[in-house]
């Protein structure tokens, strides 16, 4: 997409000197003000908050400012290259619409409309296995645009078995198992607004049309859905993990395996032993560990010890395309965008998901291009100067 960028900048200033009235903001902290706005105090503290006193929140975005791109000048960056090849397959940029569970408890479209904005945007949707909607919609919702499966490895492994079975079966080309989230963690906006999406039973819409989970019960989740929940609550985590059963993942599908929430570079080293096929490196957008490192920080040397074999993507505070720039040009393949994306469904639902990403991919290639850098996949270390 030569140019891209310079097309959604033009198309934006055309409404001058009328501007739509019914415009979506632009500006990242105008989205979130948005989405403050219309969601209750329970779904936008579930969003927009993080693990104990948020500190890794902050690590997050301060990593970023730590890193100063170095433009370079008269390098011919009119006609721009955005694609990413991962496992085979030709992506038309390096966004991906993180794994995001839950969402409709920020729009009555939820998942459907923020896959369909995705797809729009030939932006590859990782559907959540937290999702309201079960994946076998979302997917279908999405046609043939590019899609993975984000796993959370139930207690049950039959479970575990039949939801990748389920994705493979409705077309997701690539498995996301997400390591950080064995347990929820403590996070004080939710304990003192008492809101846990799940117990009034969103975010189940998987679990509660699966064949496994449902043998289980002694009601259907239709019938007895307290039930229902109690059991999706003593199962949906699985602290015993072992890196020995990463296996078993293996044995069940041919897909990609990619393992999400890789910090430490001895865990990458793990995770290439055991012959995965990709890492992302993320802290969950410091929903998980309060205290741990920001993403950005730890991307540098879990790239040393990945050398290239596998592709590295990372996530937890991309927020604008200056973001997506330093964290290529840091060794990730692509990034994930989480929390922008849910502020545009709260605020205008599949249109503000869709500018969302528009606007982010027209900000990374401008900044790419003013950079003076063509292609993302040229992308490389020499762009940019740490600050002390
Ligand atoms: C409301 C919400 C729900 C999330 N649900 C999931 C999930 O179901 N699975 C998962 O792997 N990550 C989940 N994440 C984490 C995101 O995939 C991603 O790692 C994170 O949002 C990145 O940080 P950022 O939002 O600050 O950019 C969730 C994040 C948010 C904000
Ligand atoms: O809220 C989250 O961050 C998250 O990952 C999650 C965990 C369980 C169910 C849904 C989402």
């Amino acid at each position: 997409m030569p140019n891209f960028g310079n097309q959604v900048q033009f198309s934006l200033y055309q409404t001058m000197p009328n501007p739509d009235p019914e415009r979506l903001p632009v500006v990242y902290e105008e989205w979130e003000k948005r989405a403050r706005e219309v969601l209750e105090d329970g779904p936008f503290y579930y969003v927009a908050g993080g693990a104990g006193g948020e500190s890794t929140m902050q690590a997050n975005l301060q990593a970023f400012n730590r890193w100063k791109i170095v433009p370079r000048m008269l390098r011919e960056v009119d006609d721009r290259d955005l694609t990413v090849e991962l496992f085979g397959d030709t992506y038309d940029s390096p966004l991906m619409h993180a794994p995001i569970g839950v969402q409709s408890i920020i729009h009555p479209d939820g998942e459907l409309a923020s896959a369909r904005a995705s797809a729009e945007m030939g932006v590859p949707y990782i559907t959540s296995s937290a999702s309201t909607k079960p994946m076998e919609e979302i997917a279908k919702a999405m046609g043939d645009a590019p899609k993975w499966f984000q796993l959370y490895w139930n207690k049950d492994q039959d479970v575990t078995a039949s939801f990748v079975k389920r994705a493979e079966a409705s077309g997701y080309s690539a498995i996301v198992v997400t390591l950080d989230t064995p347990m929820m963690a403590w996070r004080e906006y939710d304990l003192k607004n008492v809101y846990l999406p799940f117990l009034i039973g969103e975010g189940v819409g998987n679990y509660f049309t699966d064949p496994a989970f449902c043998s289980k019960l002694s009601k259907s989740p239709k019938v007895d859905p307290a039930s229902a929940i109690m059991h999706w609550a003593k199962t949906f985590g699985n602290p015993g993990l072992t890196w020995d059963d990463i296996a078993f993942l293996r044995k069940h599908t041919r897909l990609p395996i990619l393992l999400k929430g890789i910090l430490h570079p001895d865990d990458a080293k793990l995770a290439l032993d055991h012959g995965v096929d990709g890492v992302i490196v993320s802290n969950h957008g410091g929903r998980q560990v309060d205290g741990a490192l920001g993403a950005l920080e730890a991307l540098p040397q879990v790239c040393d010890v990945i050398q290239d074999r596998i592709p590295v993507l990372m996530d937890s505070g991309i927020r604008r395309g200056a973001d997506v720039i330093k964290a290529l040009a840091l060794g990730a393949k692509a990034v994930l965008v989480g929390r922008p994306c849910m502020y545009g469904l709260a605020a205008a639902g599949e249109r503000g998901v869709k500018e969302v990403l528009q606007n982010m991919m027209a900000d990374m290639d401008i900044t790419m291009a003013l950079a003076g850098e063509r292609s993302v996949s040229g992308l490389d270390k020499s762009v940019l100067r740490e600050s002390k």
